[in-house]
């Protein structure tokens, strides 16, 4: 079982983030500004969906892995530690989904 995590891929997207662009997807992905990062964003989390829907496990696996590696570089540009990311995660852990939803619509 692999013990990389989300926090290691962070870190790897903020270091490769200062690379050169001619050697670095992120570097290049950083340097074209957040409008073609949170598209190649959207691109990768609609292909996750086919794959679900499709009930391919290892594209599902893959897109997922894209998914994850583009969510980083948008909250990199975007200056959103995933520290506050799991901080709201946690904040709602003593909350079901649907008490949540009701408590919105008053
Ligand atoms: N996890 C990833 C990762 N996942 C996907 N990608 C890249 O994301 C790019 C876009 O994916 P697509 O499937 O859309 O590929 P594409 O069709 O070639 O893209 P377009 O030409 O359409 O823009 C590809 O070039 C993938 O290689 C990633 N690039 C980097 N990482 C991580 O970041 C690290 C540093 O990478 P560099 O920044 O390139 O050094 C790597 O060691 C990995 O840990």
């Amino acid at each position: 079982m692999s013990t990389f995590t989300l926090a290691d891929l962070e870190a790897i997207v903020a270091a490769r983030a200062a690379a050169d662009p001619s050697e670095s997807w992120t570097a290049k992905l950083v340097a074209s500004g957040q409008q073609k990062a949170a598209k190649k964003l959207g691109e990768e989390a609609v292909e996750t969906v086919i794959a679900a829907i499709e009930g391919k496990k290892a594209e599902l696996t893959s897109e997922t892995a894209d998914l994850l590696y583009h969510l980083m570089v948008v909250l990199k540009i975007g200056g959103v530690p995933l520290q506050d990311v799991m901080g709201e995660l946690e904040r709602r852990t003593g909350q079901s989904g649907l008490a949540e939803k009701a408590s919105r619509k008053n």
